[in-house]
């Protein structure tokens, strides 16, 4: 059976979704199953469905990911990531991605296994950018493979 990953995302205006489709795109030309879910339509529990979870969300707050759906997810999935292989990615407007450090440290100590370094853009995704994201769900793809 064809390996199952999940993609799941906050956004806000639409910087990360585009981010999280072409993250698809990659878990895909990979050879792996994506799907692609709003954070307020997944949970925690579900985590265990899935051979890798790709997580998206962009700095919030002050470096800090969304309050409103995507860190209570975190907060909970925090203690469900030991052992799981996981991506993260996200879009940030000023703070050069500062963020997505501290979601990484967070993620690591949770005992995640990161399949690959969380990709950043600034606001919208660029060619360049896309390509990266790509490159990350392929990266998921090659290690549940
Ligand atoms: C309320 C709010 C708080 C934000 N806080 C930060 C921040 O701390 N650091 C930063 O780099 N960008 C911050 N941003 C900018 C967003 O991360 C940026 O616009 C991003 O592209 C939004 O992605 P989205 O379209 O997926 O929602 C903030 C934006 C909003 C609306």
């Amino acid at each position: 059976m064809m390996a199952k990953i999940a993609v799941v995302f906050w956004s806000g205006s639409g910087n990360t979704e585009a981010m999280a489709n072409a993250v698809v795109e990659g878990v895909k030309k990979g050879g792996a199953e994506a799907e692609l879910i709003r954070v307020g339509d997944f949970s925690a529990d579900r985590i265990a469905d899935y051979d890798g979870v790709l997580m998206g969300c962009p700095a919030c707050g002050t470096e800090e990911l969304d309050e409103t759906e995507f860190e209570p997810f975190f907060a909970e999935a925090e203690g469900k990531l030991a052992g799981v292989k996981v991506g993260l990615f996200g879009s940030y407007g000023w703070g050069g991605g500062m963020f997505m450090e501290t979601w990484t440290e967070r993620t690591q100590e949770a005992g995640a296994n990161m399949v690959a370094d969380g990709v950043t853009c600034e606001n919208e995704p660029d060619d360049d950018a896309l390509a990266r994201c790509r490159d990350l769900g392929a990266a998921m793809a090659k290690a549940v493979g």
